[in-house]
């Protein structure tokens, strides 16, 4: 997979040296289930028509620039995590946009002509609720105007668990009021954490991006993983703004070394006294109100 970082305005040699391809649209943060299933269907299409699979994200999200709800700066899958679950998908090219103020102001019609058919998109797929082009009046509807014959596009519907959406947003709200145990079913795996293990006996320090969306302080049943090595142990969240480390505490006595491509897999929290009624309860609302 290449990834090509791309600045508004987009230049003509990054246009002209663009291959062919089928292009996948949305930030993908998480890239849970819902956007695995956007990423499959483009893949397929890209396969029947012989063109390279290409995804397009941005750089920062689009809330860190268009002041509407809250501005989000944390995330499930950091760009290089998110590039990883791109690759291993299938992605050929991922274009990654800087989210700027002045990329916000370009209509929805410019953005398709320079950022979608001016990057030799044969075919587009997105989301039922996909919103591009300034004040997000390009939609899926209006996508296949703006494309005026120049590709084809395939909305794919939405994808719901427990009638609800899929969605980032759902996956924050989880790790955020502790119930990472739940994150399975909407990511198709547990949440993880990559980054660097080093200690000894029964503790570890594990080191990691700042970046990364970080669970409701509390005690949490982690596994730490790599190639070689597996082991359960305790971590504590103290503050969800952290510097990027944490201590785990092993069950069991460990022989490890240290690691530098490690993973960090939140299992579940474990029930205190101050969170377990509000935790028991799943009241996500109640527990967001008293943080
Ligand atoms: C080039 C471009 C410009 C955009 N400009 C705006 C904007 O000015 N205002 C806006 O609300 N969304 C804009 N969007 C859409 C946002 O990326 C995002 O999808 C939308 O704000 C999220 O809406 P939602 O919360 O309804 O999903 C733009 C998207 C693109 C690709
Ligand atoms: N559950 C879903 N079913 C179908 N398509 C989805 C689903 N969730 C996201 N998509 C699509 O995946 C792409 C990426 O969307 P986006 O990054 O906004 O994900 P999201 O989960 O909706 O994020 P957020 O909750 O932050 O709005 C878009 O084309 C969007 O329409």
């Amino acid at each position: 997979m290449i990834t090509i970082p791309i600045k508004h305005p987009i230049t003509q040699y990054i246009q002209e040296n663009s291959q062919s391809c089928v292009m996948a649209l949305g930030f993908f943060d998480g890239v849970h289930l819902g956007h695995q299933k956007i990423i499959r269907t483009a893949k397929k299409i890209a396969k029947d028509k012989g063109l390279k699979l290409a995804a397009m994200t941005f750089a920062q999200h689009p809330s860190s620039v268009i002041p509407k709800g809250p501005t989000i700066t944390k995330f499930i899958t950091p760009l290089s995590e998110k590039a990883k679950v791109f690759e291993q998908l299938g992605v050929d090219i991922l274009y990654v946009v800087d989210f700027t103020k002045e990329l916000a102001k370009v209509p929805h019609q410019q953005f398709v002509d320079q950022y979608i058919y001016g990057l030799n998109s044969k075919h587009v797929v997105a989301g039922f609720d996909y919103k591009y082009g300034f004040k997000g009046k390009g939609d899926m509807s209006q996508l296949p105007i703006d494309s005026k014959g120049r590709f084809g596009v395939t909305t794919v519907s939405k994808l719901e668990q427990h009638e609800q959406k899929v969605s980032s947003t759902l996956l924050r709200a989880l790790i955020s009021t502790g119930r990472v145990e739940e994150i399975y079913q909407y990511l198709g795996k547990s949440y993880e954490m990559r980054g660097e293990v080093k200690g000894k006996g029964r503790t570890c320090t594990f080191s990691f991006d700042p970046s990364y969306y970080m669970p409701i302080p509390g005690h949490y049943e982690v596994t730490v993983k790599s190639n070689l090595f597996q082991a359960k142990g305790m971590c504590e969240v103290k503050s969800i703004h952290h510097p990027g480390e944490l201590t785990i505490t092993f069950f069991e006595d460990t022989l490890f070394k240290d690691f530098e491509n490690a993973t960090l897999q939140w299992n579940n929290f474990i029930a205190d006294f101050e969170m377990d009624a509000l935790h028991a309860q799943g009241d996500l609302r109640e527990l967001e109100m008293s943080m």
